[in-house]
């Protein structure tokens, strides 16, 4: 069986050709920052990103034969972890949801493609609002808002599972904090294979990061927004987009970074320690969460190849837990099994309602 999958980032569109289990191509092609500027919102991008996919695969002499397409989902309403048929209200729900990110159009451009082919399905799987949370989680200091997560809902769990499986286990059977350091960072608790407690990583809670600002003193932005000095727009920039390492050292490439602070950069070493001190501290929280009985702490995505980060990071966590690196992300490679085991029947399909 012939899968499509389709992962577009906010730099990026990732796209990989599966037969059953086996990657037979995988491509990324990269946007200029000038091609996506022109769009105002993110699903704007929706035609613009979708030719670029067909070209390549017609490029590629792909054949059109596709069984599924599965996209990375997008940001509708929260839902269970699992893999879900695109249907028409989540296809709404996606294009009018407040929060924006690339993934959205990983869910519209899958269903797109897949209805022009005679009897291929279309899924998302794990999207980032996946909302597992236990009820003490959801609640905050105001009865004016609750809290909700945006995660890396998909590549937290392909690496719980994988890790499981190095170490001969079940994914349910073990306690996990998970952390994916990557534009966003955000931090899980796993709960024998629930998702119990896990930030909202890209509204503002959790550490800062290479591109958000994390949790902010909520008077002194209250007061900010009231300043006049900032539209609503601007200011949501400065909590995704330009904010965290982006807005304090100008740049959110590591590399760069740790090149600046290897030739004696003070300030940037401070402003990288500070983003390692509080990730760590969000780590730790998550052992109260799982009432200190944590098997293992994960650490993965862009930033978990850093060879300045990450002994910094396990220096201030290992106590908790021992602590296992997965540089990377298995995004592709995770759509492509969630597909997969829905086409072979061995996993149930769920219907967003
Ligand atoms: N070899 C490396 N060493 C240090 N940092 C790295 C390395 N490779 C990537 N990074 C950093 O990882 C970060 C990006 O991570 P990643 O690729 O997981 O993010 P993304 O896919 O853009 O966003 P997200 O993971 O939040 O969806 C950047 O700050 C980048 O500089
Ligand atoms: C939906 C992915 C979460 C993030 O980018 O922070």
């Amino acid at each position: 069986m012939l899968i499509l999958v389709i992962n577009p980032g906010s730099t990026s569109t990732k796209l990989a050709v599966y037969e059953d289990e086996k990657p037979m191509l995988l491509r990324s092609i990269s946007h200029r920052p000038e091609d996506l500027e022109k769009f105002e919102e993110v699903t704007d991008e929706f035609d613009f990103r979708r030719q670029l996919i067909i070209d390549e695969l017609k490029k590629l002499n792909v054949p059109f034969t596709f069984s599924a397409v599965i996209g990375r989902g997008g940001l509708s309403k929260p839902m269970a972890g699992g893999v879900y048929e695109i249907n028409q209200k989540m296809l709404d729900d996606t294009r009018n949801a407040i929060h924006k990110h690339a993934c959205d159009l990983g869910c519209l451009i899958a269903h797109s493609i897949a209805k022009n082919i005679p009897g291929c399905r279309s899924f998302i799987a794990d999207p980032g609002v996946v909302d597992e949370l236990n009820d003490y989680a959801r609640i905050c200091g105001t009865p004016l808002m609750h809290r909700i997560c945006i995660w890396h809902a998909l590549n937290q769990r392909a690496i719980a599972r994988r890790f499981a499986n190095e170490i001969g286990k079940n994914y349910e059977d073990l306690n996990l904090i998970i952390c994916h350091l990557g534009g966003g960072i955000s931090i899980a608790a796993h709960d024998h294979g629930r998702a119990v407690d896990a930030n909202n990583a890209l509204d503002g809670e959790g550490p800062f990061s290479p591109e958000r600002a994390g949790s902010l003193p909520a008077a002194d932005l209250v007061r900010l927004c009231f300043s006049g000095r900032y539209t609503e727009e601007e200011l949501l920039k400065r909590i995704a987009g330009q904010a965290g390492l982006m807005a304090l050292l100008g740049t959110k490439d590591m590399k760069e970074i740790e090149s600046r602070i290897a030739n004696g950069d003070e300030h940037a070493k401070l402003i990288l320690d500070a983003m390692i001190y509080h990730t760590a501290k969000y780590i730790v929280a998550e052992a109260a969460v799982l009432y200190g009985k944590v098997d293992a702490i994960l650490l993965t995505g862009g930033i978990a190849r850093s060879e300045y980060v990450i002994p910094r990071l396990r220096k201030r966590i290992d106590f908790i837990a021992p602590t296992y690196c997965f540089p990377g992300e298995d995004e592709m490679e995770a759509l492509a099994g969630n597909a997969l085991s829905v086409l072979t029947g061995k996993v149930k399909v769920k219907t967003y309602v």
